[in-house]
């Protein structure tokens, strides 16, 4: 099974769905067309063995529909191994929703998204991602139960994102204390690529530890109501990869760590929010490992998010889910020095304790 980022036209060469290189023995793939309303979306079902496949909806304007089934396969199936490395009763699932979310989403689409997931009877919960907000997840809490993120007055545990930065602070703690024998990261250099909703409250995190921030962003309204809020620094470089820093923490999309950025990596550690951050998980897996930069895998360190929505299932409070959340602390540090132990990499190390949790419920399944 290969999860790389393959360019279209490799996609396209291959069978439309099962044939695609991203495809990890899905258990369900669907797709969604609504003429009136405009919604083109793909809802990636992974693995359902420890329970409902729950990942949240992105929407995003893909070039093309390639693109958007390899996000779908690839996301959802993030999601299985997060649930699972972080104790969740919780299958993995992912939905694509193809369209600028400024400009193309609207509240028809919102609700006939959810209508589509709410076909699926529980199969598959849908939450917030990029290009998504609480009140689109109220919207489609309209016409279907099977969603979480939703507001607090409605309800829900409200934005997780916060919880999400603060599972990723935890997650770089434990990288520091693993690499340097110290978790404090007073006086570290660290580049936060993307200050969206995770990234702010991550940077509000680092700042108030004592660490020197630098932030790069798309956008240069968030960067500097980021500097002037937090006192940050912008970056002002063409090659962010290049830099010298002790930390990166890619917070705004993923496979950013490449064939093209590897080699000019010069950070210790990498530990942020963003998803699936190696664009091939053995090949750059396997040289960060040679150069020993340390990976904190991103499917464990921002599991904050999920923590936050499943609470909404399971009816735990606030102090449960900061519980949860602050013991990624404590899980990536046993995932690094075992996979330093091991031998392997930090993500295989963490991939195989994910894997096996889910192998033994099979298991007690087929009892
Ligand atoms: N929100 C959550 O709880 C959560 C949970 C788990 C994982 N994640 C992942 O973390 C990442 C960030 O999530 P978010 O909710 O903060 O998203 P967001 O959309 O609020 O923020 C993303 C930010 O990245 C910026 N950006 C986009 N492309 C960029 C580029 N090339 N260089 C620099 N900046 C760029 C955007 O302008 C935006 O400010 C995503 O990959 C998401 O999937 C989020």
């Amino acid at each position: 099974m290969i999860t790389d980022v393959i360019d279209t036209k490799t996609l396209a060469k291959v069978d439309p769905v099962f044939g695609q290189l991203s495809f990890d023995d899905h258990e369900q793939v669907v797709f969604c067309n609504d003429k009136d309303t405009g919604l083109k979306a793909i809802i990636g079902i992974h693995n359902t063995v420890l329970g409902p496949a729950l990942g949240g909806t992105r929407m995003w304007n893909y070039n093309n529909e390639w693109e958007a089934l390899n996000d779908a396969l690839r996301l959802s199936r993030g999601m299985t191994f997060k649930s699972a490395i972080t104790g969740l009763n919780l299958g993995g699932g992912k939905a694509v929703i193809i369209g600028d979310a400024k400009t193309q989403k609207t509240p028809e689409l919102m609700r006939r998204f959810g209508e589509f997931v709410h076909s699926l009877s529980g199969k598959y919960i849908t939450a917030e991602d990029v290009g998504m907000t609480t009140e689109d997840m109220d919207t489609v809490r309209d016409v279907t139960p099977y969603v979480t993120g939703i507001s607090e007055s409605k309800g829900g545990a409200g934005n997780p994102s916060p919880i999400t930065a603060y599972g990723v602070f935890m997650g770089m703690k434990a990288a520091a204390e693993f690499k340097y024998g110290s978790n404090i990261l007073e006086d570290k250099n660290v580049f936060v690529q993307g200050i969206g909703n995770v990234g702010e409250v991550l940077v509000e995190h680092l700042v108030n530890e004592g660490a020197r921030v630098t932030i790069s962003d798309i956008s240069q309204e968030r960067l500097e109501e980021v500097r002037d809020k937090y006192g940050a620094t912008i970056y002002t470089g063409n090659d962010i990869y290049s830099e010298a820093m002790d930390i990166y923490a890619p917070c705004a999309l993923g496979a950013t760590v490449n064939d093209e950025t590897i080699h000019k990596l010069q950070a210790k550690i990498i530990a942020g929010a963003a998803n699936n951050q190696l664009a091939s998980e053995d090949r750059h897996g396997a040289l960060l490992q040679e150069r020993g930069i340390v990976y904190a895998p991103d499917f464990l360190i921002n599991a904050g998010g999920i923590i936050n929505v499943y609470a909404e299932l399971e009816n735990y409070g606030r102090q449960e889910i900061v519980r949860k959340t602050e013991n990624i602390y404590n899980t990536t540090l046993e995932i690094l020095n075992d996979a330093k132990t091991n031998g392997v990499t930090t993500n295989v190390a963490a991939l195989n304790i994910a894997k096996n949790r889910i192998a033994a419920r099979k298991r007690e399944n087929a009892k």
